[in-house]
């Protein structure tokens, strides 16, 4: 972004909903991020696959660092406000009321997280319909987007929730709403997760097919029926009571959302690479890759022209880069993977103790204890005899087979610090193998990707990034700036402010580090 070497005058907040906490920053019109606060949000898991959130938690979340980031601010130079959330289904009454989304009735739990895996029965038989809209998921859709979880609150709560909703959001457009008051959906949720085409719109035949047609009798009123590109400017901007709770001016504007790999993408996929010696230097946009990986990770590829790759979500027009089309590869658990397997090992007490009395994150400790038992031999060779395969919770691309299950091979009897550290270090590998498998998948069906832009929190690990150059046998890019998903969402609040023309106007941003 944004441009220019002069001293900042506007600034623009981004929101950042993750799926562990909220991010806020202040970014100013150069793009460098000036203050920055998270929170922790609430998550529950009921029952195996079932994994919910609260609206209201979330939004008093988003509250509390947005109050922190502004702290002693001149309030007069914030330009813009840009969320970024995860794909969740969050639900509301008719007074815009939280809906209970489980059998206990609990109305504060009325978020279908995005990793929620309960409707699988629904997915089935949405899949074989082989209805045209599948084309623009990979060919599968996976148990992870919308039109399954309201076909299971349809089937399984009728009189507790689906009877009573009004609307169903996707979380950036809920907080959007939040904001402003404006139900308008972001193109780039409708598009990605709604089955929504940004050329044609709503297809009714797919909705009455898999026995959601209550959508199309209303219009789509409850799934939305008015569409602004991300970065659009909405309504009258923030409200006099959202203004209150976030700290913010009234008025201030506010940018239709983007789904939060979509933001961390547009934060990473323009750097400016110039003076790097790298080869996508001079080669087209289309020739990167950005991969946000947080508890999941997600690969996104743009194309002038369409592509159809089996396995890879979308193609999606517009719904990230305005004007490009989207292929997202995915994994859908990463982060959360590696903190499971870590966690859950017999030297975990061992090693939070140890690393706690070096004042170090395990993930640090664990990487300078490979780097000690190593000896001569490069890292990566530490695992020959000692295998995972990382689909815990399903193969989100390029299988697309939600049923495939996680493997550990090579185990020993033995449970020390060193067999926690070959393990980590065996799951490292094998999610960046499923990096490789998925650009293979891309680049076989007429992607050409020659470097990868990596952002969100996985990318703060130096294991995880070089792992990832190694295998992929690609370059990897970080930018300087390290909350690039955040520098996403400001880029939205830029875009919405009037300050920039266009979207692409703001994302060439500077990068400082190669693997
Ligand atoms: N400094 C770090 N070193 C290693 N791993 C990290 C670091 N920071 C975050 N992570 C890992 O990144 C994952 C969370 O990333 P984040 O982007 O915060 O997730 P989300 O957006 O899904 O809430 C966790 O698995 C966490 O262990
Ligand atoms: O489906 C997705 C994006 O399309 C993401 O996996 C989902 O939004 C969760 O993101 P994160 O791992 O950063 O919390």
């Amino acid at each position: 972004m944004f441009g220019g070497e002069q001293e900042p005058d506007n600034y623009y907040v981004g929101i950042d909903v993750g799926t562990g906490s909220v991010r806020a920053a202040v970014v100013d019109q150069r793009g460098v991020l000036v203050a920055y606060s998270e929170q922790p949000i609430k998550k529950w898991e009921p029952q195996f696959n079932h994994h919910e959130q609260s609206s209201e938690d979330i939004w008093a979340a988003c509250c509390v660092v947005t109050k922190k980031v502004v702290q002693g601010m001149d309030l007069s130079r914030i330009r813009g406000l840009g969320f970024d959330a995860t794909c969740s289904l969050v639900v509301l009454d008719k007074q815009f009321r939280p809906l209970p989304v489980n059998h206990e009735g609990d109305s504060r739990r009325n978020v279908i997280m995005w990793l929620d895996h309960r409707a699988v029965s629904q997915v089935h038989r949405i899949n074989e319909t082989k209805h045209s809209v599948l084309q623009y998921v990979g060919g599968v859709m996976s148990v992870e987007m919308q039109a399954p979880k309201l076909l299971w609150l349809k089937e399984n709560l009728k009189e507790t929730c689906w009877d009573k909703a009004r609307h169903f959001f996707d979380l950036p457009d809920f907080l959007s709403w939040k904001a402003t008051g404006v139900i308008a959906r972001s193109l780039c949720s409708l598009v990605c997760k709604w089955t929504y085409s940004a050329e044609k719109g709503w297809d009714d035949s797919f909705w009455k097919l898999i026995g959601l047609e209550d959508f199309v009798a209303d219009n789509y009123s409850k799934i939305g029926n008015q569409v602004l590109p991300p970065g659009a400017s909405l309504g009258s901007g923030l409200t006099p009571e959202a203004a209150k709770d976030l700290g913010l001016p009234t008025g201030i504007a506010v940018a239709a959302s983007l789904i939060d790999a979509h933001a961390g993408g547009l934060g990473v996929i323009g750097a400016d690479v110039r003076g790097n010696g790298l080869i996508c230097e001079g080669q087209p946009v289309t020739s990167r890759l950005a991969i946000i990986c947080g508890t999941s990770s997600c690969h996104m590829g743009i194309s002038k022209d369409p592509i159809f790759v089996p396995g890879i979500w979308g193609p999606y027009f517009s719904a990230m880069v305005p004007g490009f089309w989207l292929n997202e590869g995915g994994q859908s658990v990463t982060g959360k993977l590696i903190d499971h397997m870590v966690q859950g090992h017999a030297a975990f007490p061992e090693l939070q103790a140890k690393a706690t009395a070096r004042c170090q994150s395990v993930y640090a400790y664990l990487n300078s204890h490979l780097d000690l038992i190593k000896k001569a031999q490069p890292v990566g060779f530490l695992t020959v005899d000692l295998h995972v395969w990382p689909d815990f919770h399903g193969n989100r691309s390029p299988l697309a087979d939600l049923t495939l299950k996680g493997m550990v091979t090579g185990l020993k009897l033995s449970q020390d610090l060193d067999d926690l550290a070959i393990l980590y270090l065996a799951t490292v590998q094998a999610i960046a193998f499923g990096t490789r498998f998925i650009i293979e998948a891309m680049e076989a069906a007429g992607h050409s990707i020659s470097t990868l832009f990596l952002c969100g929190g996985l990318s703060k690990n130096p294991l995880f990034v070089q792992m990832h150059a190694d295998i992929t046998g690609m370059p990897v890019v970080l930018s300087k700036e390290v909350e690039s998903v955040l520098v996403g969402a400001a880029i939205l609040g830029a875009c919405a402010s009037g300050d920039f023309p266009s979207v692409q106007a703001l994302i060439s941003l500077k990068v400082n580090t190669r693997f």
